[in-house]
């Protein structure tokens, strides 16, 4: 009796071990290269021991050892995949079936109360009714077409910065990014021109500079909305971070601490775009929309609710708002950033971009967009900025709605799908020489702009491209070339040329804070 009993229990342990095995360990059939499936946390701990600073990175280093472009990971028991090569990728970001976005910890973190809602990291119909609204109606106001309204917005904001970074501080707050040595600090110099610059498509309003310490303080314990967007954009990751997988450990140290920059981040944003959003609320009238606020608040008014949508309602333009912010400012000042830093390093490129300026813009008024087809160096150059510093090097997840196929490979419903933007931005095989910064790539022999020799995807593609492509595009452009009109790019002569390699990569890539001085030509 006592070895049938032993017996019995050798038996079911070996069936537990079976099934651990065929659910944890043992990879998919028919599944993309990759390492061996690895309990608990899987490749995500092998991708944050490989390298933990830049996870895309590892990832590449993965997919060199196994030899392919595709590959097959399981992060925590999650089936990922990432793709590291241009044509795939295109495929992939145009298939609809690899649209969606998978329900991340991470993303909920960025809401009150822990819903899913914005537009980053939700799909289905709620997603498409947020994407297509804010596009819709943003359209006109440089999202999509041009809009003289945001040009001569635009213009003041850049009169203002002129003036700011030639002059130095006027107003206590101005401490933050510029020193009494005449140096200025990047990326915060850029923070009051970009949010004014999108508030005022938003909510027909901009600080003025007396009153703009809002945009760099905050009245609150934490950090000002652009920097509490900095948090989350610095510590969350291309995978959703632990806490996506295992949400528990944000009440353990040390992980807390993470967890709470990155709640807390959000947190400071979105406080910031509730109080713009009840002072609109004060003064709205249905029957006289004044700005895109109004127009989604009138909306909110028409639509009724039935049980379980969660479109239009108050928190879910609470965190879209967000969604458009965080980009708008924070993450457009860090890639203004980065082209600093790569000027630095190039002042051919600097020399190139003013005698350009210089010939076809002079120096009565600032450069506009009318001038962007006739300045094709110009242009170049932030193409060029945006291929080899790629904002987001893994893009934003997405995720598979549907069991299918793709190069011949399995891809099960709810799949991670990462693109390897920085990898396509600089593959051997499509740049020839990716690690150089050279603009004339873009350039046919007599220096016009021939846009299909970028094939960079630093927005990523298909239906879901970043939402504010061509707003981003246009407000670098005009803040580079108004810059550079003025002034030549200096370092302070004790620092080092910035080392590009030292970049740390988490949701997007940034340089450290670093100080430079616009010293008028
Ligand atoms: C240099 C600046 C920017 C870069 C490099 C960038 C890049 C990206 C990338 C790679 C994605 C993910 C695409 C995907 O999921 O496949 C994305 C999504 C998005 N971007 Fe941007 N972006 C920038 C600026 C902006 C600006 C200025 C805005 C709005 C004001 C914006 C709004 C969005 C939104 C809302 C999404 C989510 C789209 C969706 O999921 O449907 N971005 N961006």
């Amino acid at each position: 009796m006592a070895v049938l009993g032993a017996l019995l229990w050798i038996a079911v342990g070996v069936l537990l071990l079976v099934r651990f095995y065929l659910h944890n360990l043992k990879r998919p059939p028919n599944y993309p290269p990759g390492p061996p499936r690895v309990p608990v946390l899987g490749d995500y701990a092998l991708l944050l021991l490989i390298n933990g600073r830049h996870l895309q990175r590892a990832a590449n280093k993965l997919a060199a050892y196994y030899r392919t472009k595709m590959l097959g990971l399981s992060i925590a028991g999650v089936p990922t995949i990432v793709v590291n090569d241009l044509s795939l990728a295109r495929e992939i970001l145009n298939r609809r079936q690899f649209d969606g976005r998978p329900d991340l910890f991470m993303a909920r973190m960025r809401e009150k109360h822990f819903n899913r809602r914005g537009i980053f990291f939700t799909d289905g119909p709620a997603w498409k009714d947020q994407r297509w609204f804010f596009l819709r109606h943003l359209r006109d106001y440089g999202f999509g077409r041009r809009s003289e309204q945001y040009e001569l917005e635009m213009e003041g904001e850049l009169l203002q910065l002129i003036d700011v970074v030639q002059y130095g501080k006027r107003y206590e707050y101005e401490a933050d990014f510029l020193a009494a040595d005449g140096y200025v600090k990047c990326p915060n110099v850029f923070f009051v021109t970009l949010a004014n610059a999108f508030l005022q498509i938003l909510i027909g309003e901009r600080y003025p500079r007396d009153k703009a310490s809002t945009l760099i303080k905050s009245p609150w314990r934490h950090a000002s909305a652009t920097r509490s967007g900095l948090l989350f954009l610095k510590n969350g990751d291309d995978y959703g971070t632990l806490f996506s997988y295992f949400p528990w450990t944000r009440f353990i140290y040390p992980f807390s601490k993470k967890y709470h920059k990155i709640r807390d981040g959000m947190m400071g944003l979105c406080r910031f775009v509730e109080t713009l959003l009840v002072r609109q609320q004060h003064s709205f009238d249905p029957e006289h929309p004044r700005h895109f606020v109004d127009l989604y608040l009138r909306e909110m008014q028409r639509h009724v609710p039935s049980e379980g949508t969660i479109t239009f309602q108050h928190d879910q333009l609470v965190v879209s708002l967000a969604d458009f912010y965080l980009p708008a400012v924070a993450g457009t000042a860090v890639q203004l950033s980065m082209l600093l830093e790569r000027l630095l390093l190039h002042p051919e490129v600097v020399a190139s971009i003013q005698h350009e300026i210089d010939d076809v813009v002079g120096h009565g008024r600032l450069p506009s967009l009318s001038d962007r087809a006739n300045l094709p160096y110009t242009e170049a150059t932030l193409r060029e900025s945006l291929r080899i510093d790629t904002l987001i090097p893994s893009g934003i997840v997405h995720r598979a709605m549907e069991n299918t196929t793709f190069q011949g490979y399995n891809i099960e419903q709810n799949t991670l799908i990462l693109i390897g933007l920085e990898r396509v931005n600089n593959q051997p095989e499509e740049w020839g020489d990716p690690e150089n910064f050279r603009p004339t790539r873009f350039l046919d022999e007599n220096g016009s702009l021939v846009l299909s020799k970028d094939r960079s995807l630093p927005f990523g593609s298909g239906k879901r491209l970043c939402a504010g492509e061509t707003f981003a595009r246009n407000t670098m452009f005009l803040v580079v070339a108004a810059l550079l009109q003025h002034f030549n790019l200096r370092q302070r002569p004790s620092d080092r040329l910035p080392d590009v390699s030292q970049r740390s990569s988490a949701f997007i890539t940034s340089p450290e804070d670093f100080w430079i001085r616009f010293e008028p030509r």
